[in-house]
């Protein structure tokens, strides 16, 4: 059974609209992004730390131990840090904290790829599947094709049967019911982001509503 993220939350009505009907929500404490919040709106949005997930580029693994101790989210999402830095975090960190890396995913999977998503999965607590344009992932809206995802999905699972694995990259309600049965079997949540906005940062309700309506008949 599928598990649901919405992601890039900025504001209290939004919040309203999900918090009972999703299973994690995402603030991204990113600057380059156009839903970037600072740790202080984070922390007064975030009331439910276990739904909660931190989103991160952190320059190095301390950035992570502070902002994860002041603001108390054990679900933190990570753009950045090459292996031995995540297993170094790792180590740091409270054990109840849910470390996800995301993981860039081209239209193709080369060997290097294969090998960056093993030693990943190796170190963390879960792999969130990401479209990865020009070397950078996070808010492109653009989506991994199916085949590959479930791909890279098999790969990490091969690795380590533990790996908790998330599905996100421009992921949509129409992507959803076109490719269930494959997201079920290979994934255990799906991540929704810049699909369900009006503009940048500000979802739209509709979508939102649509979207949650097809998951309570469909996967609950
Ligand atoms: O959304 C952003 O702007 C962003 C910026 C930097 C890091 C992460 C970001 N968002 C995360 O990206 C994925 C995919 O988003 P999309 O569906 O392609 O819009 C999602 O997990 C967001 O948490």
């Amino acid at each position: 059974m599928n598990k649901i993220k919405i992601c890039g939350i900025t504001n209290r009505e939004d919040l309203k609209l999900i918090t009972d009907k999703v299973d994690y929500i995402g603030f991204i404490n990113v600057k380059r992004s156009p839903r970037y919040l600072p740790l202080t709106k984070i922390m007064k949005l975030a009331t439910d730390k276990k739904k909660a997930v931190l989103v991160l580029e952190p320059k190095n693994p301390e950035e992570v131990t502070e902002k994860v101790e002041k603001t108390n989210i054990s679900n933190i999402q990570l753009h950045s840090l090459n292996p031995s830095q995540i297993k170094k975090l790792k180590i740091q960190l409270p054990k109840n904290v849910l470390l996800i890396k995301a993981v860039g995913i081209p239209d193709t999977l080369t060997p290097k790829k294969k090998k960056e998503i093993k030693s990943f999965t190796r170190v963390s607590d879960a792999i969130l599947f990401d479209y990865e344009l020009q070397g950078k992932t996070g808010g492109t809206g653009k989506q991994i094709p199916i085949d590959i995802a479930c791909q890279a999905a098999n790969i990490a699972t091969h690795t380590k049967k533990s790996i908790k694995l998330f599905l996100a990259g421009g992921m949509n309600l129409q992507s959803l019911k076109e490719n269930y049965k494959l997201i079920d079997s290979h994934f255990d949540v799906v991540d929704f982001n810049s699909s369900l906005e009006k503009s940048p940062g500000i979802k739209d309700p509709s979508k939102i509503k649509e979207l949650l309506d097809y998951v309570d008949k469909v996967i609950r």
